[in-house]
């Protein structure tokens, strides 16, 4: 199968349904081999092995249909990126762009997020962490599904290098609260702005979809920038 009929198809595929089941990823042609991660059960993900270059590795979570992680990836080519995303078309989306591109950077797991972190990244290995407008779960009934959660920062905390990064950006107000005193409350993260302050948007993270969603119906925006200091 030629290249370009190859992201025709994947791109009709996407339209039409908006899932890609792993085997048509597969089966379509080179693109997920080129840049997705196969997951096996409790395996650690050798980085060696998967990126050309032995750089530092940002981890993003939930990036949606991916433009703003690749377009990150394509600007910083010195920053080894890994995007996990379960929504099927998004991931579809990013890895035919990328593929366009002469981008060697970036790698991507269509799985879950966090059993991946727990299983498969190796502690002590990321260097920067970031989680842009995740699900804010508005009624307080379900705010137990917020993925910022304690249990989820100790797991941060160890797959995090001694002072590596964690930046997390909402539209939503009251989840903003939520992440600022969980963090601020966690023994190992340390609030970069000082304390209880959000950050300035650091000019290299690009508008996503969701935040221009949020922009269009007047939303605010905050940034929480903190560093894993593991209680040193
Ligand atoms: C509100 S969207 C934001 C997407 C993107 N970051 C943006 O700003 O446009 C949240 C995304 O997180 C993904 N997501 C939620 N929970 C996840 C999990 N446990 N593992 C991987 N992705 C997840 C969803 O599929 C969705 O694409």
């Amino acid at each position: 199968m030629s290249e370009v009929k190859g992201h025709r198809k994947i791109q009709s595929f996407v339209k039409r349904s908006g899932r890609l089941s792993k085997a048509q990823f597969l089966g379509l042609n080179n693109l997920w081999s080129d840049f997705g991660v196969e997951i096996n059960d409790k395996e650690l993900i050798n980085f060696d092995r998967i990126f050309v270059k032995q750089n530092d590795i940002t981890l993003e979570v939930g990036f949606g249909n991916g433009d703003s992680l690749l377009e990150m990836a394509i600007k910083q080519p010195f920053q080894n990126f890994i995007g996990i995303e379960v929504y099927e078309a998004g991931v579809g989306r990013i890895i035919n762009e990328a593929s366009k591109q002469n981008v060697s950077n970036l790698k991507i797991i269509k799985d879950d997020a966090v059993e991946v972190i727990a299983n498969n990244i190796p502690d002590e290995s990321i260097s920067h962490f970031q989680l842009f407008f995740p699900d804010p779960w508005h009624k307080k009934k379900h705010h137990k599904r917020r993925i910022v959660q304690t249990s989820f920062l100790d797991l941060l905390s160890r797959k995090l290098k001694t002072n590596g990064t964690v930046h997390i950006a909402t539209d939503w107000e009251n989840y903003a609260e939520h992440i600022m005193e969980t963090l601020e409350a966690h023994p190992h993260f340390k609030n970069i702005a000082g304390g209880h302050i959000y950050s300035e948007r650091p000019k290299n993270r690009p508008l996503t979809k969701f935040e221009n969603r949020g922009h269009k119906l007047g939303h605010g925006v905050w940034d929480l920038l903190f560093k894993n200091t593991k209680g040193g």
